[in-house]
């Protein structure tokens, strides 16, 4: 199969497994426990305006409610219809010759899209699903034996040094099995081999444009009354592009250009693609990276094989000569290492391309 999306060039490429957490604390007490433990409570109106004509159905007004327990701090969402879902997403079928075409019409409206006929035989997803979903099914102890992430590893709640904190766990992996430590191979268990394999299949079937990811439920989330929990807090991906893909539960939801939250239909046969930062700046902002983010679903577990697909470290990120056309660059001189340390050093919801722009003359 022809591939249309970018080449992206060699490592770093990384994966998060994902999953919401769920065994890990005891259970969030429903409501009334809750409450109980706020030690402070921001309400954050977000007046949202109705511009895109096929949004109709969401809400108008959002609030974000932050909770701080004694020791963690989860946000919540509220009356966000996470279950009415968006039908305006685009759905670009790789096997037909317009797919190009529809692929940049994608990324300069949405920031997002689908891709259907993908050529990722189904039997491999499956195959690293289940082996994923067999390592987050261990006791906490078990899986803490491959943490903590950094570089790679096993993770949970703590998205990031900086305090960014969701209902989730994750094991951050990279292509390069040799780093993939020998501490996250042994807790990956008797046959750590089967899950490299797995994860192998899969990423050397994808290797042109990417592909990965997967996560579980809140069932205490059923007395909220209509709040969401955050699994993954809004942000852009600082990569190239992402390609998503998720079993079929529902919780992920993209930020239209008009800063309306909508949700993102489940689909475990499709990838979803996000334009990230690095994509932004090398088409000089003709494509813009999509927030996005991931609700808690009270019912059912959701899991997402991410694949990130990065430029080389030492790589500098500009603009493509060939898009520029005697355009100025809006964008100052940096590297993925530059941005990447810069990104480490933010909250995943900051825009962190602001640094990096130029300030236009006045
Ligand atoms: O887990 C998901 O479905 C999305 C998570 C995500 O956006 C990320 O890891 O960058
Ligand atoms: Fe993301």
């Amino acid at each position: 199969m022809q591939s249309s999306l970018p080449k992206v060039s060699k490592p770093p490429l990384h994966f998060i497994l994902g999953i919401n957490r769920q065994e890990i604390n005891p259970p969030l007490s429903p409501h009334a426990q809750k409450y109980s433990s706020i030690q402070s409570l921001t309400l954050q109106p977000k007046s949202l305006s109705l511009l895109h004509p096929k949004t109709k159905h969401i809400t108008k007004k959002e609030m974000v409610v932050l909770s701080k327990q004694t020791t963690q701090q989860y946000s919540y969402i509220k009356n966000s219809k996470s279950t009415t879902f968006f039908s305006g997403i685009p759905m670009i079928d790789l096997s037909k010759p317009d797919s190009k075409t529809l692929i940049v019409k994608a990324c300069e409206e949405f920031g997002s899209f689908k891709v259907i006929n993908h050529g990722v035989p189904m039997e491999f997803i499956t195959d690293l699903e289940s082996e994923a979903i067999k390592f987050f099914s261990k006791p906490l102890s078990e899986k803490e034996k491959a943490g903590p992430p950094n570089p790679f590893g096993y993770g949970n709640k703590s998205i990031g040094p900086n305090g960014d904190i969701g209902w989730v766990e994750y094991l951050l992996l990279t292509t390069n099995p040799e780093n993939n430590s020998v501490r996250l191979a042994s807790a990956l268990g008797k046959n750590p081999e089967k899950f490299r394999c797995a994860l192998n299949e899969y990423t050397s079937s994808c290797e042109e444009y990417g592909l990965l990811n997967y996560y579980p439920p809140c069932p205490e989330l059923e007395a909220l009354n209509g709040e969401n929990m955050i699994g993954f807090g809004e942000h852009t991906d600082p990569q190239i592009i992402s390609v998503l893909r998720s079993n079929n539960t529902s919780g992920l939801q993209i930020s239209l250009r008009d800063g309306n939250w909508i949700s993102v239909p489940p689909d475990h046969r499709s990838f979803f693609i996000n334009v990230g930062d690095s994509l932004q700046v090398m088409t000089n902002g003709r494509f813009q990276s999509v927030r996005h983010r991931v609700l808690a679903n009270s019912l059912k577990s959701r899991l997402s094989m991410i694949f990130f697909g990065g430029p080389p470290l030492n790589e500098r990120i500009a603009p493509l000569p060939s898009l520029m056309k005697g355009e100025e660059s809006l964008y100052k001189e940096f590297t993925w290492f530059e941005y990447k340390k810069s990104a480490y050093g933010s909250r995943l919801a900051d825009n962190r391309l602001c640094l990096f722009k130029k300030i236009a003359a006045s």
